[in-house]
């Protein structure tokens, strides 16, 4: 009997929060303030941890800039700053498990306070096809995109957990939630990225921890040069075209502002959730019919002139 009324319960919850989320895609929900959040963002010299710092500014947040380069991440820091931002930069290679605590507890004791809001955004790809990609890359991706989101999570979240107040947010990516071809580290990283976020998730709300919220923020490719040549049917480009970095750093604002558990952008990428109940081979068609089979075969090939020209200079 009460496994019924569980039963007619959830299914009541399940239509209330498909109708709430329909109406917040007219009626957005009011964004919460963040003026006073200290914000951690991991690789903030790169395009959209710049741009994520900057955004987290105008709202009038502080900003931890953790990258591994100090000179990009120094450059953010000098932006930020120049917008009347408050910076703290740390050079930390979010790989190293060691880097990450020590210089989580350094900033503790430089800023007298937690860390309130978590953004994991660095990340790096291979670039190469499997068998050409050397394992030292492969590995790195894993370390950079997935592991490092275990030791930044396990540095920050107790603080938040202990104030009951925080915010983690995960840039993964759409190649977190489906494939494409030549980029098996990468697909293989921020599916781990997505399946790490949302445990975590459950396990939040398991716990009813209901002041440390999460966002999940899947895009699809954007203008940051990380993917250059990444190229999908021209006529399908005009339908998708890859994302201007501010564009997709507002989208992911308005999403973690009114702690929206996932985004995916543009809201189009929600859509091959679908193909997961059609048989493989119609997915296979359906993606060499959109270019998407071959959509990495430009950027391989751009990352291999940018590492012969590399390795060319060195020589
Ligand atoms: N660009 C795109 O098309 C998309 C990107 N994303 C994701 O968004 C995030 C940001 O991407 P984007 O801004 O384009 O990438 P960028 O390469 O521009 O920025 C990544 C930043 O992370 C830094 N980084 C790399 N390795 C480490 C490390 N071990 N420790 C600390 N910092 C490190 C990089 O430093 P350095 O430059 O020295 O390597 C760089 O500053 C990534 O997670 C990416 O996977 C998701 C969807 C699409
Ligand atoms: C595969 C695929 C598509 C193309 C996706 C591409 C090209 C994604 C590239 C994403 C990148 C570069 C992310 C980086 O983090 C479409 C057109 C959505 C249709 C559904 C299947």
């Amino acid at each position: 009997m009460i496994f019924l009324m569980d039963l007619q319960m959830m299914l009541l919850d399940v239509i209330y929060f498909i109708l709430r989320s329909s109406v917040r895609v007219v009626l957005r929900p009011r964004t919460k303030p963040i003026d006073g959040e200290l914000v951690l963002i991991t690789g903030a010299g790169g395009g959209l941890g710049r741009l994520f710092a900057q955004e987290f500014t105008k709202h009038g947040a502080d900003v931890v800039l953790w990258d591994i380069n100090s000179s990009s991440n120094e450059q953010t820091a000098k932006l930020v700053r120049e917008m009347g931002g408050k910076a703290h930069t740390y050079t930390v290679d979010v790989t190293n498990r060691e880097d990450v605590y020590r210089n989580a507890e350094l900033v503790r004791k430089d800023l007298g306070r937690d860390v309130t809001m978590l953004v994991n955004n660095a990340g790096v790809v291979a670039g190469e096809r499997i068998l050409d990609c050397p394992d030292e890359l492969m590995e790195r991706t894993m370390k950079v995109n997935c592991h490092a989101l275990f030791w930044t999570v396990k540095a920050f979240l107790p603080q938040m957990k202990a104030q009951n107040h925080g915010h983690i947010v995960t840039i993964a990516s759409v190649l977190g939630l489906f494939s494409t071809a030549c980029v098996e580290d990468y697909c293989a990283s921020k599916f781990a990225a997505v399946g790490f976020h949302e445990s975590l998730a459950h396990e939040l709300l398991a716990e009813e921890v209901e002041g440390v919220k999460t966002t999940l923020v899947c895009p699809y490719i954007v203008d940051t040069g990380m993917f250059d040549g990444c190229k999908i049917r021209e006529e399908m480009e005009l339908l998708l075209p890859p994302l201007e970095p501010q564009y997709c750093v507002e989208q992911a604002m308005n999403a973690i502002l009114i702690d929206q558990p996932l985004v995916c952008i543009p809201r189009l990428t929600y859509l091959p959730f679908l193909s997961r109940l059609l048989p493989w081979e119609s997915n296979v068609v359906v993606y060499r019919f959109i270019g998407s089979d071959k959509c990495m075969y430009p950027f391989i090939d751009t990352m291999r002139k940018q590492v012969c020209n590399t390795s060319i200079k060195v020589a």
